[in-house]
């Protein structure tokens, strides 16, 4: 007899991931991965055709799972903007997350109408990265292509809508664009009118636990198999790790994120903390960094060294906001390298590299663990992501944290997170029941470490000094 399998897809900044998963035992059965292309200079985009061609080579490398999966759902990178034209074809490429050339926008949307408001309505404080200000950079750049615009997707609402041919989104994704108000769970139509975009271009916000439909015929896939809502990345991870509020997780991707879910709305005015929801109801606080995994391998390499090639000891501060940055706001910031000296060696250079990109993703994790008004945890922080194989990046983070750690040893939370969404579907539980079942955070806890406060206050004080941030 066959097994009872579903397919969980993280179609992310740098590749598309499959997971074919044992719905009763949560086992792993086969996996595929493709790369995306991202565009270099000044701006971050992709076509999203490479994502739906990356999805069918994922989909290929799990091999008869594909047809014989009853269920699919695709957890996508967060806030990027999707134009498409009457055909359902891309108008042109999708901006993406980290792409900071709306930050113009963004400064202007926050001064027209002020934090507070922000975060009071929408529960964050829209920077570059959130879809608001892409499309707002898209009317004043390229109005011919706004003018097109047949439909306005998020990356997972694009592909599941070529699944099934749903024009849906759901709750955790479409809290990160900006138009959606968290107060009222509504598209916020009086902002959509003062940016120019039609309500009838955007999809129907599903709520926990609907499906999005059935599979379309001609796919490589089950014919009338479900397809879950989906999600956004971090949003499937938590649904991955099955979290409660008070556990965080930290993932190390080409984005940083610290996140845990809580029962109250945020609303940070300061921006720090973005107030999303959760895929299946309550909220998901959420710090972001945009330069993390990418950052440090590019410095690593610039270094001519092994990513894991880190020394200790010396003074040498690095800032290694490549991408600007968006946690702190420096969305026109540069990487920044400072307190050299005669003895200091490439191997401490790599490290202070480690440094800078975790410091902020630590320092905004108390204030996301804040939002339910609680104690900062002493739970282990989940540490998630590519960058947690490496023993350099778990080291930083207990370094820097002095807090315990857990390493799941099931990889790719994000499509494990969406595998757990579509068997939900089948099965009645919720996501998170199915993460526990499955036992996804399984995995060795390392203890706490004295914190290294001399190498935060190297930091704290160079980002004050250069940046004025803290
Ligand atoms: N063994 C490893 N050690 C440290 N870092 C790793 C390892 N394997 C992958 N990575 C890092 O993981 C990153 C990709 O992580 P991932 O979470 O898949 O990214 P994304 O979801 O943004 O596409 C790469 O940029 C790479 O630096
Ligand atoms: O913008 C955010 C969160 O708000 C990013 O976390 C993106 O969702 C991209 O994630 P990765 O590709 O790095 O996983």
């Amino acid at each position: 007899m066959g097994r009872n399998v579903v397919l969980g897809v993280d179609s992310s900044t740098q590749s598309t991931k499959v997971l074919a998963v044992d719905t009763d035992t949560g086992e792993v059965v086969a996996r595929g991965q493709a790369p995306h292309v991202v565009s270099t200079g000044a701006a971050r985009e992709t076509d999203p055709e490479v994502w739906w061609r990356a999805l069918g080579e994922a989909l290929a490398q799990v091999g008869p799972y594909a047809a014989q999966a009853a269920a699919i759902s695709v957890g996508g990178q967060q806030h990027g903007l999707v134009v498409l034209d009457r055909e359902g074809r891309p108008v042109r490429p999708a901006l993406l997350w980290n792409d900071v050339q709306s930050a113009p926008q963004a400064a202007a949307l926050v001064a027209a109408h002020g934090a507070q408001w922000w975060a009071k309505r929408f529960g964050s404080v829209p920077g570059a990265s959130f879809t608001v200000t892409k499309w707002a950079w898209l009317a004043e750049h390229e109005p011919e292509a706004a003018k097109a615009a047949a439909a306005v997707r998020l990356p997972h609402d694009f592909l599941t809508e070529r699944l099934t041919g749903a024009a849906v989104t759901d709750r955790g994704d479409v809290s990160g664009t900006g138009w959606w108000a968290t107060d009222t769970e509504t598209y916020d139509s009086g902002l959509l009118d003062t940016i120019g975009l039609d309500p009838a271009l955007l999809p129907r916000v599903l709520g926990p636990g609907d499906a999005a439909g059935t599979t379309l015929p001609g796919l490589p896939l089950r014919a009338g198999a479900l397809v879950a809502s989906g999600t956004g990345d971090n949003a499937a991870a938590a649904l991955g790790l099955g979290l409660a509020p008070g556990q965080a997780a930290l993932s190390l991707g080409t984005s940083g994120t610290v996140f845990t879910p809580s029962v109250a709305r945020p609303a940070d005015p300061s921006g720090v903390v973005a107030g999303f929801a959760g895929a299946h109801g309550g909220w998901l606080p959420l710090a972001c960094t945009l330069n993390c995994t990418l950052a440090v391998d590019k410095i690593a390499a610039l270094l001519g060294r092994d990513r894991e090639a880190v020394e200790g000891g010396g003074s040498a501060v690095v800032l290694p906001f490549l991408d600007g940055e968006r946690t702190p706001n420096l969305p026109y910031a540069s990487g920044l390298l400072t307190g050299l000296r005669h003895d200091t060696t490439p191997g401490q250079i790599l490290q202070a590299a480690y440094d800078g990109a975790v410091y902020t993703l630590l320092g905004a994790l108390d204030e996301v663990l804040a939002v339910d008004g609680g104690a900062p945890s002493d739970e282990p922080l989940l540490l998630i992501g590519g960058g947690a194989r490496g023993t350099a990046w778990r080291e930083t983070v207990r370094r820097l944290s002095g807090r315990a750690v857990r390493i799941p040893v099931a990889e790719e939370l994000v499509a494990l997170g969406a595998a757990a969404q579509a068997a939900a579907l089948l099965t009645g539980e919720t996501p998170a029941a199915v993460a526990r079942r499955w036992n996804t955070t399984a995995g060795p806890v390392h203890d706490p470490v004295e914190r290294d406060d001399a190498a935060l206050d190297r930091l704290g004080t160079e980002l004050a000094r250069t940046f004025g941030a803290g």
